[in-house]
């Protein structure tokens, strides 16, 4: 797996705007993009999800064009294959544990109960050991088992890269170095290209990938 990215973007705010500026090229499996609040860590995220469109430059992924300026390339997130494990996880509160994780599968708003029986779904559910939770809804399960529910959704399609956005933030302190270890060991083990973003050094310690540093819109020398 390989990312190269190079983006510029600016954004105006009421009174202030922010450049966004960032390029960095990797083969790592990990690549963990490490900054303080305001970096530009979310919107380098986005924009390699196509959820950003940013005003210049290009982003490849497994030497695939997602965008280029130059080109007129700008795939629609649903045509990347990349799959985005947001902050909070996002799951679907009246759908089951095994009908969230079928929902990855789902390409619109299909009525997912239909696929949760899937082999792939039964599959992501031993891997992520979750079999004993399928049909719990995400209110009644540890806030470790909801982000292994929400990996567990974004890998079921077979992404070519999956993006974390602070994947331990929303976890308490206790659950948090335990997840960091369940993230690396699942990355190790399923060998999933992963790109994550965090403001916790402990993060960028734990997960042993190639870090980036952002800073002001940047990636720090
Ligand atoms: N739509 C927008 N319009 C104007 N400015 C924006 C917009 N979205 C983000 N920004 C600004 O861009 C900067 C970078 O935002 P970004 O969300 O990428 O930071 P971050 O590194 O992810 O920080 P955090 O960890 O707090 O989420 C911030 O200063 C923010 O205020």
């Amino acid at each position: 797996m390989s990312v190269d990215i190079a983006i510029r973007k600016t954004l105006r705010g009421d009174a202030r705007q922010f450049e966004l500026d960032v390029q960095f090229a990797s083969a790592h499996r990990r690549i963990v993009l490490f900054g303080p609040s305001g970096a530009g860590k979310s919107l380098t995220l986005r924009a390699v999800a196509g959820l950003l469109s940013p005003d210049a430059g290009h982003v490849r992924v497994d030497g695939r064009t997602l965008f280029d300026s130059a080109a007129g390339v700008d795939r629609p997130a649903r045509e990347r294959g990349v799959a985005y494990v947001f902050q909070d996880y996002a799951l679907f509160p009246h759908l089951t544990v095994a009908q969230n994780i079928g929902f990855g599968l789902v390409r619109g708003w299909f009525n997912p109960s239909r696929r949760e029986h899937d082999e792939r779904v039964r599959h992501w559910l031993d891997v992520f050991d979750l079999g004993g939770v399928a049909n719990s809804y995400p209110s009644r399960i540890s806030g470790g088992q909801r982000q292994r529910v929400a990996v567990a959704r974004a890998v079921v399609a077979e992404p070519r890269l999956v993006l974390l956005d602070e994947p331990f933030a929303a976890l308490d302190p206790a659950l948090r170095g335990r997840m960091r270890n369940e993230l690396l060991t699942l990355q190790q083990r399923l060998d999933l290209p992963m790109l994550v973003i965090t403001h916790d050094p402990a993060d960028v310690e734990a997960l042993e990938g190639h870090t980036i540093a952002l800073r002001d819109g940047r990636v720090c020398p």
